[in-house]
């Protein structure tokens, strides 16, 4: 195929040619390798078929989409693009509800072509890249969290970059480490982070930028805050008691938490985080200081977090039983977030603090488990 070796030869020009920071390329970084099902008869007349009104809304695809953030962005998502222009996907199977919400798709990350193939028959814009390991995960599967969040970044922004499209990656506090100022943290500071979780986002945020710099790729980044939601669940990291503590004081009346209770880490809830995804993704380029943002909300420690929610439900018991390898983590990484930068270049503004987001909590659960007890 001539053309995809010439394509070929054009990358690897660009690969070999100076850094030119004011005339940025968005060139093929892979050598192309010809993948079959990538044109079948048939898909070819619809694929070069694009009507103008439909490249008013960006057509998102989501990885990792079945954690704890991603179902809530493609509801967000849809609502403001429509429905078929958000596709969700993961390689697991999705609940019925997700599956019948709009489309799904199965994608690993780990395999590029198979990526490609869904960008390219999908004429995807954005993609905004959620698959991870969290903290807690990761230090317990190195090797796994070292694929799935390095090698697969890689491939992410490699296809990213050969077809144009604008990138999110979210960062975390997680990215900081011990010697990082951490009351509170600025968005440019040391970052020696002790996981493989937060090594493996140092990893995006500097890979991203460098793309953005020599191969001009949009790549936005927010470094999040530990994310407290009702309707998904944490997937393995050191913020996870922050959702718990909602799920048992309303179920059993009692919480074992694993942090010690003078813990002090910036939290955010699922809404505002969602919001400030699609805020700096929708924000013009030239309001862009940067690339990689800190964004902040709230910020407190297990004791103060109890107590609020004793304040509705003042039977809650509370112990602790410290998870040794959590609190290592909890305590490496930032008490307080500096987001001022968001502030001032976008106009983030977060809506929750502390009681606005214990009572949506309760609320939410708390009328949750009165229907299932219902039913
Ligand atoms: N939830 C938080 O508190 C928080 C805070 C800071 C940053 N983040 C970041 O936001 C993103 C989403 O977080 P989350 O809480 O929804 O994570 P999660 O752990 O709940 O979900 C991650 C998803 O990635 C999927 N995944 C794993 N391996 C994959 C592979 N090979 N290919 C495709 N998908 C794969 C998993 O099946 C899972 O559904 C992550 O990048 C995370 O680092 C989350
Ligand atoms: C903070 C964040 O990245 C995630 N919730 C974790 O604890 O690992």
């Amino acid at each position: 195929m001539p053309v995809f070796r010439a394509l070929s030869n054009v990358a690897k020009q660009a690969l070999l040619a100076p850094a030119c920071g004011c005339q940025p390329l968005t060139v093929a970084i892979r050598n192309i390798s010809f993948s079959p099902r990538q044109v079948t008869s048939g898909s070819d007349a619809s694929f070069h078929s694009v009507s103008f009104s439909e490249t008013d809304h960006p057509k998102v695809l989501i990885t990792g989409g079945l954690g704890q953030l991603g179902v809530g962005l493609a509801k967000l998502l849809r609502k403001r693009f429509g429905k078929n222009n958000v596709i969700l996907s993961d390689i697991r199977k999705p609940p019925s509800n997700v599956f019948h919400s709009g489309p799904f798709i199965y994608s690993d990350i780990l395999d590029y072509k198979n990526l490609r193939e869904i960008v390219v028959n999908n004429r995807i814009t954005w993609l905004v890249h959620y698959s991870a390991l969290l903290s807690a995960v990761g230090e317990a599967n190195v090797a796994l969290a070292r694929a799935v969040n390095i090698t697969g970044l890689h491939n992410i922004l490699d296809i990213a970059a050969e077809h144009g499209l604008r990138l999110f990656v979210p960062s975390t506090i997680g990215a900081f480490g011990p010697t990082s100022p951490r009351n509170p943290t600025p968005d440019l500071c040391v970052q020696r982070p002790r996981t493989i979780y937060g090594v493996s986002k140092v990893h995006a945020e500097l890979m991203g930028e460098y793309y953005h710099h020599r191969y001009g790729l949009d790549f936005r980044c927010l470094r999040y805050p530990g994310i407290i939601s009702a309707d998904s669940q944490p997937g393995g990291g050191t913020t996870d008691y922050a959702v718990q503590i909602f799920h048992d004081a309303v179920k059993t009346g009692k919480f074992e938490c694993n942090l010690k209770p003078d813990t002090r880490l910036p939290m955010m809830y699922i809404d505002d985080c969602l919001r400030a995804t699609l805020e700096v993704m929708e924000a013009p380029v030239e309001s862009l200081s940067m690339r990689t943002y800190n964004i902040n909300a709230m910020s407190f420690t297990p004791e103060e977090l109890a107590n609020e929610v004793q304040k509705q439900l003042p039977d809650l018991q509370v112990t602790y039983e410290i998870d040794s390898v959590r609190q290592a983590i909890a305590d490496s990484w930032p008490m307080n977030f500096d987001d001022c930068n968001a502030r001032k270049d976008w106009g983030w503004k977060h809506d929750y603090d502390l009681p606005e987001l214990v009572q949506t909590m309760l609320d939410f659960i708390g009328s949750d488990s009165r229907i299932s007890q219902a039913n």
